[in-house]
């Protein structure tokens, strides 16, 4: 199993450092612009393996896509990130050229692979990689959902007391300030409705939390976040890898499926070993579908910026 992550910064480093530490994958090559970058990641991220138990061969490369060849996955995060204040929308205009010329490149050498796009605007940025590669969709995934539900189960989590382990729980729409829609009617502790345990203002608050958590990062750190972004990934590549058929919120084409057309959002998806194995049709409250149309309004309008 061979995993290209294009982009040697903060989110590509820690995916790649996931992957070889989840121990899955034989290859694992990091591939960046700026010089010698990648080299230093992937140096420094070898010289763990001993410590950390991992045999996976780690590869750094600048901007030679033939040492891409025939990969299994390939992973984008090169890219601009954002700084306080900033929407992701706002980083379309630098992170399209990257994006376009980054995918090209790569099916160039991996004409079989399967795409995970990470670049922020997300849902965009998978559109546009449609749009650039004609891959069918099953092999374009976009990774939003993985994460921002991650950050709902904490959050959900922190207003239970109880530990994460017993949380479950969905984000899907756009993975944005405003378009996330997270499933609270759907969120469990251990099967029973977490509705049972805490109020509506409670689980509103844990919603808004939820649906800023990459903004609320940002204003912390100065920039975003990358430890749950590359575990996100990394659980990503392993459901394809290992052909695990679990079930994750992904940005996908939709043709129809919740009424929507013409634009990649987050709805759960089954990963396996074709990427997306197929799509999972929910049944979604009024309120629910609401929540979705507004999200995918949003989505389109900033898909509606690309020069295609
Ligand atoms: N989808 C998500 O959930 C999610 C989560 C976190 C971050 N992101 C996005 O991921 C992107 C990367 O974030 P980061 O924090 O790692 O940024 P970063 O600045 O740390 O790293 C980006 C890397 O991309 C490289 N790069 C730029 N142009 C390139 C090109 N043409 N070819 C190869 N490499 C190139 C840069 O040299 C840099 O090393 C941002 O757009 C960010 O918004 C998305
Ligand atoms: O918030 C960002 O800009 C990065 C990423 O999309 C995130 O949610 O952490």
């Amino acid at each position: 199993m061979k995993v290209t992550v294009v982009g040697a910064g903060a989110v590509g480093a820690s995916c790649a450092e996931y992957i070889a530490i989840k121990n899955f994958a034989s290859e694992v090559i990091i591939l960046d612009i700026k010089e010698g970058f990648a080299e230093g990641k992937a140096m420094d991220l070898m010289q763990t393996a001993s410590l950390n138990g991992f045999d996976t061969k780690i590869t750094g490369s600048t901007n030679d896509y033939s040492k891409t060849a025939d990969s299994d996955i390939c992973v984008i995060t090169s890219g601009i990130p954002r700084k306080p204040g900033m929407t992701r929308e706002e980083l379309i205009g630098i992170n399209a050229g990257i994006v376009k010329m980054v995918s090209t490149s790569l099916i160039e050498h991996s004409p079989n692979t399967i795409i995970i796009v990470v670049s922020n605007p997300m849902d965009t940025m998978t559109y546009l990689v449609h749009k650039a590669t004609g891959l069918p969709k099953n092999r374009i995934i976009g990774m939003g959902g993985a994460l921002d539900s991650a950050r709902f189960k904490y959050r959900l989590a922190e207003a239970l007391g109880a530990p994460i382990s017993d949380v479950d729980g969905m984000v899907i729409g756009g993975h944005s300030d405003k378009g996330m829609v997270p499933l609270t009617r759907l969120a469990t502790r251990n099967s029973v409705p977490v509705s049972e345990f805490i109020s509506e203002e409670r689980l509103e608050q844990v919603l808004q939390d939820t649906k800023v958590g990459g903004a609320t990062l940002t204003g912390l750190l100065g920039t975003s976040a990358w430890y749950a972004p590359g575990a996100a990934v990394s659980s990503m590549v392993q459901a394809i890898a290992c052909d695990t058929k679990k079930i994750f919120p992904c940005s996908t084409l939709l043709e129809g499926e919740y009424g929507l057309h013409d634009l990649c959002i987050g709805v759960p998806v089954i990963l396996g070993k074709n990427g997306i194995e197929s799509i999972v049709e929910i049944n979604l409250s009024t309120s629910e579908k609401a929540h979705m149309q507004e999200s995918a309004i949003g989505v389109s309008a900033t898909n509606k910026l690309l020069t295609l």
